[in-house]
């Protein structure tokens, strides 16, 4: 393709991402696959490339744009050399008319530079939300060493954040190499390696982890159990939560039983566990703004209205999992985000619901203090944002 005609595509594909946003449907990540899967002509070099510029595209601007247009526009005022490409030929993008709408750069929509700045996320560290993602993998202790996944990578750097962290330079197709395929690693960001370690999960326990999506942390805390112990990995997605099995068996952790829970009615399904759990982990569904680096779109798909339903999910969920944990045991609550309102505020109002209970000091790698729990962010962790907070209840 040449550079103009990429120029095209990643308008074009830009358009889809703003309507998907608009409409909540597939991830910028799955259109662009799509996209590609019907132009094979395009060349690897391409794909990078068309890629590439829409991310840039994304990343620059914090409203939802009119147009992919519009959004392209906006980024050839900050790369020149794209001005060139439009009116430049037959798979060009047509010439830049008088008058023609330009997004606006920016961090995110106002409403929510406001909460994050409400939140107390500077403006450093909102910007840094945008950055790109390093990739992380966790060693898995049950089938590997980590000096040794080290040795066969070649190239991983230890992560402050992660004891079992290694940190890739550049792009890596790890799912296809052996170590994986044989459950010595899984990827993971070093942030959601640090705030799992607030389970304190440990042998013998019994763990409910009531939102365990593919299983990321249920199979981190059965490596913290030693694989002896029980884990209840729930989710209400089928998709999510089917993954978990052969992950658990790659990874050589037999301690863990999914179950599907049905959206409202989570409780029944969760019955026979009540005031049983030593722990149970609340990794609740949020706005996700801690990984704005991987998921840059997601500043466009959040509204006020949306926030507000996550808000209300995750009280309820850290209700329900309240009701399960035994006396004495504790209840984590995380979130990817730096909101208030889902991280600080939800553990303040959870303990107002709840007397007796108490939020305990958490020692992590990474983070810092941040009401009654810890915060990590990009800029001052090198990690996804993330809160977590320890609760534990009365004997
Ligand atoms: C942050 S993700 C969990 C990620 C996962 N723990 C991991 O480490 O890979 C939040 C999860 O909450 C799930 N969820 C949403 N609503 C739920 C509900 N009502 N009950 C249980 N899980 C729910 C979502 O399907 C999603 O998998």
């Amino acid at each position: 393709m040449r550079p103009e005609a990429r120029t095209q595509a990643a308008i074009e594909l830009l358009d889809q991402i703003i309507a998907a946003a608009r409409d909540q449907g597939a991830a910028a990540d799955t259109l662009i696959a799509r996209y590609f899967a019907a132009r094979r002509y395009a060349g690897s070099k391409d794909r990078r490339a068309v890629r590439e510029l829409v991310y840039d595209a994304i990343r620059l601007l914090g409203e939802r744009p009119a147009s992919g247009r519009a959004a392209m526009l906006a980024l050839a005022r900050r790369q020149p050399d794209l001005t060139a490409h439009f009116g430049a030929g037959d798979y060009a993008p047509e010439a830049i008319g008088t008058d023609e709408a330009v997004a606006e750069a920016g961090v995110a929509p106002q409403w929510l530079v406001d909460a994050l700045a409400e939140s107390g996320v500077t403006e450093a560290q909102q910007a840094a939300l945008l950055d790109r993602a390093p990739l992380d993998i966790r060693v898995n202790p049950l089938r590997a060493k980590i000096e040794d996944v080290a040795e066969a990578l070649g190239e991983g750097e230890a992560i402050a954040a992660a004891p079992l962290g290694l940190r890739l330079p550049g792009e890596h197709r790890l799912e296809r190499h052996p170590l994986f395929e044989s459950g010595g690693f899984e990827i993971q960001d070093a942030g959601s390696q640090a705030v799992t370690l607030a389970s304190a999960a440990g042998p013998g326990m019994l763990v409910v982890d009531l939102c365990a999506g593919g299983g990321g942390k249920t199979l981190a805390m059965a490596a913290m159990m030693a694989n002896r112990g029980r884990i209840v990995a729930s989710d209400s997605d089928r998709a999510r939560l089917s993954r978990l099995p052969a992950r658990a068996e790659r990874a050589g952790v037999s301690i863990a039983e999914t179950r599907l829970l049905n959206p409202g009615r989570e409780a029944e399904a969760l019955a026979d566990l009540t005031d049983s759990a030593d722990v149970v982990l609340v990794d609740a569904p949020c706005s996700g703004t801690g990984t704005w680096r991987r998921n840059p779109e997601a500043r466009w798909r959040l509204t006020p209205d949306r926030l507000a339903r996550l808000t209300g999910l995750q009280a309820r969920l850290l209700d329900m999992g309240a009701a399960l944990v035994r006396p004495g045991g504790a209840l984590i609550h995380i979130v990817c985000s730096l909101l208030d309102s889902e991280g600080r505020g939800q553990v303040d109002a959870f303990l107002a619901r709840h007397p007796g209970w108490e939020a305990v000091p958490l020692v992590l790698p990474a983070g810092s203090a941040h009401g009654k729990g810890m915060r990590l962010t990009p800029a001052s962790d090198a990690t996804d944002g993330f809160f977590v907070a320890r609760l534990t209840r009365p004997c």
